[in-house]
């Protein structure tokens, strides 16, 4: 048969394969010669692949691990995996406490030989994906968000489906804009976002799809609302107040909100967000009937906020000086996420709402401050 004619099949075959029999990476390289980057000739596709005990025992990296999130889940998944199946890597140089806690490793994202090198040495076979600029600071940085979110994210994507990883990248409230609806936010609906963050999450989430169809790629990838820490500091997003404000209630009892009163957005209690990553990850595939879900808990505005922290600290004094760029950020996200794909499909649930994250905030950070005041 002609070579054209033999092309041709393959690269049918290939579009019309369905998700669960699709095409391995290897077999796609050698049959139609297109790789997402050169994988050496003869590489092999049962090599590569994940078996059985490697996915009940993950060796488990972490890109972008020092920042809001990352060493949260190192500590989750090295409590379940062990403390030496879990790689935290970073660019920035790491506290000495989270230096000692597990292995760290230098990666940037951003240079491909130095991820295959982590992945290969390694034996990796989780990969989540965590580095990136988020929304405030990615406006503020176009190019580089766009070098950081978007090529270094088909880095990451090509190392994932060359070597049969299990592919974790977190979405966002800000993979939707201004033309989504608002309240609520489903599952699948119109997304175009107005931020460079935004644009290069939806990106992601297309792309990760496509991997998995196109490359039986296992994909997994869950939109995170605003989420609340109490001994992380966020990276520089729109939701980053609701972080704020009990560090300021505790420090000096006021604080002074970027965002109007009324804005109401989606948010989530860190340990809500890093168990559902583990939860997604560890669901049987057939469970899976997407590959991106939006996962919810609460929903609240500035004020509301305000008002609950005031029942711990009542003489606290907010005052609003509204930041225009994160202002129209957030009237352009969603107020409510609809999660009922993730509840009904892997069991998704959560376990704090606004009263128990204020109470369990101030557990963390603020019993020692009341105590200051009282006396
Ligand atoms: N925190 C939230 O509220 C939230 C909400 C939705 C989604 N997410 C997503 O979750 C992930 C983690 O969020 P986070 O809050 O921990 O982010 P963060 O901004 O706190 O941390 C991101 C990390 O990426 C690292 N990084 C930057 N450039 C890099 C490079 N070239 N190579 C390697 N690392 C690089 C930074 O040093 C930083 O430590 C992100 O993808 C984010 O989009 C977070
Ligand atoms: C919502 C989320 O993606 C991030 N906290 C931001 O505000 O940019």
């Amino acid at each position: 048969m002609p070579v054209v004619r033999v092309l041709s099949k393959v690269v049918k075959q290939a579009l019309l394969a369905p998700a669960c029999g699709c095409q391995p990476l290897a077999v796609a390289v050698r049959n139609i010669s297109f790789s997402p980057r050169q994988v050496t000739s003869g590489s092999d596709a049962s090599f590569h692949s994940v078996s059985f005990s490697e996915t009940a025992h993950p060796k488990v990296l972490i890109t972008g691990g020092l920042g809001q999130l990352g060493v949260g889940l190192a500590k989750l998944l090295r409590k379940r995996f062990g403390k030496n199946n879990v790689i935290l890597s970073d660019i920035r140089k790491p506290p000495s406490n989270v230096f000692h806690s597990g292995p760290f490793i230098y990666s940037d994202i951003l240079d491909y030989k130095n991820l295959r090198e982590i992945v290969v040495n390694n034996r990796i076979t989780w990969l989540v994906h965590y580095s990136a600029l988020l929304s405030a600071v990615g406006e503020a940085n176009v190019p580089l968000a766009r070098a950081v979110n978007i090529t270094g994210l088909h880095n990451i994507l090509d190392i994932a489906a060359e070597h049969g990883l299990r592919l974790f990248v977190p979405s966002t409230i800000g993979a939707f804009g201004p033309t989504s609806p608002r309240n609520p936010t489903p599952d699948l609906c119109v997304q175009r976002p107005r931020t460079i963050y935004g644009v290069s999450k939806v990106h992601a989430e297309l792309m990760g799809e496509y991997y998995h169809h196109r490359y039986g790629l296992d994909f997994r990838c869950l939109r995170y609302p605003g989420i609340i820490s109490a001994d992380s500091q966020p990276g520089g997003g729109t939701t980053d107040y609701a972080v704020q404000i009990f560090h300021d209630a505790v420090k000096s009892g006021k604080f002074e909100c970027n965002l109007k009163p009324d804005t109401q957005l989606p948010m989530m209690y860190i340990d809500d967000c890093l168990r559902a990553t583990l939860e997604v990850m560890e669901a049987p595939a057939e469970t899976l009937s997407m590959r991106t879900y939006n996962i919810n808990a609460m929903s609240f505005t500035p004020e509301e906020l305000a008002v609950e922290v005031q029942k711990q600290l009542p003489d606290l004094q907010v005052t609003y000086n509204i930041d225009h760029v994160r202002q129209a950020i957030a009237d352009s996200w969603p107020m409510n996420f609809d999660d009922i794909n993730a509840r009904n499909d892997w069991g998704w649930k959560h376990d704090y709402d606004l009263p128990e994250l204020v109470q369990t905030m101030f557990n963390f950070i603020g019993s020692d401050s009341r105590i200051a005041q009282a006396s």
